[in-house]
């Protein structure tokens, strides 16, 4: 009764309370103190004209933003619905407790009366950042590239020159990797460490091995490196964190360049539609900026780098969608291109909560974090797991960090990240407050099920329309319960056999009617818990004209004078977190416009 007590105050008193100091540490950090840091707010008159727009100011823009200026002739214009990152969104451990409330777009998927039936909206929250370096100012940091058969397949299917062995290049030639450990290891050679991206790893005072020990013993390796020679495998991760700062593309990217004399970059001004002549060549954009519309042109390129939500709003807005839906939207069409907004895929994720050591004394270290917020403050693990063990490509990604008694991060990560009902995180907050606890996330990394990203109105201020599509294909439910059934074997090792640990049941209401730990639990479990781990891609695919919206170097089909550079261009989703590739597929994507333009000269 008394531990219900507290964790009811966590979740209903606590949270709100903590949301609002949370806003108010982010106003206060959006004062600008000291030298600025990004670019500043140019003065663009009506008829000016720039030889490339980027239109997005996001992970993917600011890396084209940088590479596009390396031509000291070439003036680039950028393009940022948002204004800077509050100074809090570059401290890795302050912004990763605040992350859901800094600038963002405050999108939300349609209710589908089917999945994420657990969530407090009944819908999931799809949050994308509104602000220089866009969704790499929130993110949670991991550096991950994913499976080499990831790109393989991309090329296989047709999309020449996004095979691993070419792909690899651009992911080195990003990355500034700062481990001497990995540098010295047999993966050295994946690594590039003259990059803009700063890349480390955190070694935490104090690690509890015993989670390592466990996976160990079911069969799986123990890793040195994420990112290395293999992925199937636990290990401690690299983040895009160095030097104690975050590094999103606006910090490392974009500040680094901020003088440049031929970029320009205008601020909160939104890109309403893109500009095509009656040939069909994208000749400019029209802009709402913070002092009135603008028509901007451009002489060689519109690149668009909105967001695998943004980018298909756009095109569709322009003109380049599918000819019925723009005709119900009452939007002039420039070409019919059926896909556009289509294929969406995202990394469906829920929580297990492991039951671990009864220890009051453990509740000391809740402090920890406090101490250690120039990184991510808690230490956690990454696994990567197949269910075959003779296959090289993993089926599902798990995190887990081990909280010490009375932990309240597993709680906040319930309400504010995963944004579960509160009966759920009550659970959740009740079983840690007597022991420790394991919290993991569980990620199906390789769903069939597809979304979508439509219009609701030909009016660009009004939020596109997110269908999610989770367990539209019925596999994914029977995979993902088969992953939830696999990874909770784990309690049968000798470590956690010793703690007695229990998988902890969150009394999910909509699965009563299963026994608790059936095949048909989990599946239950998982259709309802359902949360996203923000990895939105494919809106804009790569492929020929009949499945894609862009070709293998990412032109927009039926058009000229237009491409798409960022996560919506993924013909398939990653096996891992998105940030790293999206880097890399912006690298790649300067090169090609360079080679294209006739610029060879430090191209890859
Ligand atoms: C909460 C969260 C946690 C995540 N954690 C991780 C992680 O730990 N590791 C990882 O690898 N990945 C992570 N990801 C995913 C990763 O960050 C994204 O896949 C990646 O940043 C997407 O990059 P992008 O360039 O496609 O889009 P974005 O970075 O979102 O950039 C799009 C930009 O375009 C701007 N924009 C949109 N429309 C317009 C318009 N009309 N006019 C002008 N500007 C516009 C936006 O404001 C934004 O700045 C996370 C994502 C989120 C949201």
């Amino acid at each position: 009764m008394f531990l219900q007590a507290i964790a009811l105050f966590q979740v209903k008193i606590l949270i709100p309370i903590l949301e609002v100091i949370q806003l108010l540490i982010i106003a206060l950090s959006s004062f600008e103190i000291g030298e600025p840091l990004y670019p500043a707010h140019a003065n663009v008159p009506a008829d000016s004209s720039y030889d490339f727009i980027i239109v997005g100011g996001g992970s993917a823009g600011c890396v084209l933003a940088n590479r596009l200026t390396e031509v000291a002739n070439w003036t680039v214009l950028l393009i940022e619905a948002g204004d800077d990152p509050p100074s809090i969104a570059n401290s890795p451990g302050y912004s990763l407790i605040t992350s859901t409330l800094l600038p963002n777009w405050g999108y939300f998927g349609v209710n589908d009366d089917f999945s994420s039936q657990a969530q407090k909206f009944k819908s999931i929250r799809h949050t994308r950042g509104k602000m220089l370096g866009g969704s790499s100012s929130l993110n949670s940091m991991f550096y991950v590239r994913g499976n080499r058969a990831d790109y393989d397949n991309w090329a296989e299917n047709g999309n020449e020159g996004w095979d691993w062995n070419t792909v690899i290049q651009y992911f080195k030639k990003s990355e500034r990797l700062d481990d001497n450990h990995i540098m010295s290891s047999e993966s050295a050679d994946l690594h590039g460490n003259k990059g803009y991206l700063g890349v480390t790893r955190p070694l935490w005072k104090s690690f509890d091995e015993g989670l390592f020990d466990a996976f160990k013993e079911q069969g799986h390796e123990v890793l040195l490196d994420t990112n290395g020679q293999q992925q199937l495998g636990y290990s401690i991760p690299a983040y895009t964190i160095a030097g104690q700062k975050r590094q999103s593309t606006a910090y490392s990217f974009l500040a680094p360049i901020k003088n440049r004399p031929n970029l320009h970059l205008i601020k909160n001004s939104l890109v309403r539609k893109i500009i095509f002549d009656k040939n069909n060549k994208a000749t400019g954009v029209e802009v709402r900026t913070p002092t009135g519309f603008l028509n901007i042109s451009v002489t060689k390129e519109v690149i668009l780098s909105a967001g695998a939500i943004n980018s298909p709003q756009l095109l569709m807005l322009s003109g380049v969608g599918p000819k019925q839906h723009l005709e119900d939207m009452n939007i002039s069409l420039v070409v019919d291109s059926p896909n556009v907004g289509g294929n969406m895929q995202d990394h469906i994720l829920v929580p297990v909560l492991l039951t671990g050591m009864e220890s009051i004394s453990s509740a000391i270290s809740n402090i920890d974090p406090l101490l250690n917020m120039d990184k991510v403050p808690v230490p956690l693990i990454l696994g990567f797991v197949a269910l075959n063990k003779s296959q090289s490509y993993p089926d599902y990604q798990v995190t887990a960090t081990v909280s010490p008694t009375a932990s309240f991060l597993p709680v906040l990560m319930c309400s504010q990240m995963l944004m579960l009902s509160d009966d759920i995180c009550i659970a959740l907050s009740e079983a840690g407050l007597g022991q420790e606890t394991v919290f993991s996330l569980i990620t199906l990394l390789h769903p069939e099920s597809r979304g979508n990203i439509s219009l609701k109105s030909s009016n660009p201020e009004d939020p596109p329309i997110i269908y999610s599509g989770y367990f539209t294909n019925e596999n994914d439910l029977d995979n993902f319960a088969r992953y939830l059934e696999n990874f909770n074997t784990v309690i049968n090792s000798t470590h956690f056999k010793k703690l007695k640990s229990q998988v902890v049941d969150l009394k999910v209401k909509q699965c009563r009617q299963w026994p608790f730990g059936s095949h048909e639990y989990w599946a239950c479990y998982a259709l309802n818990l359902a949360s996203t781990q923000y990895h939105t891609v494919g809106t804009c695919a790569m492929g020929d004209k009949h499945i894609g919206v862009v070709d293998s170097r990412l032109r927009v089909h039926g058009v000229t004078g237009l491409r798409v550079v960022d996560a919506s261009v993924m013909p398939t989703i990653t096996s891992g977190n998105t940030y790293a590739p999206v880097v890399m597929i912006a690298e790649k994507a300067a090169d090609m416009i360079k080679i294209d333009h006739g610029h060879l000269e430090n191209c890859l």
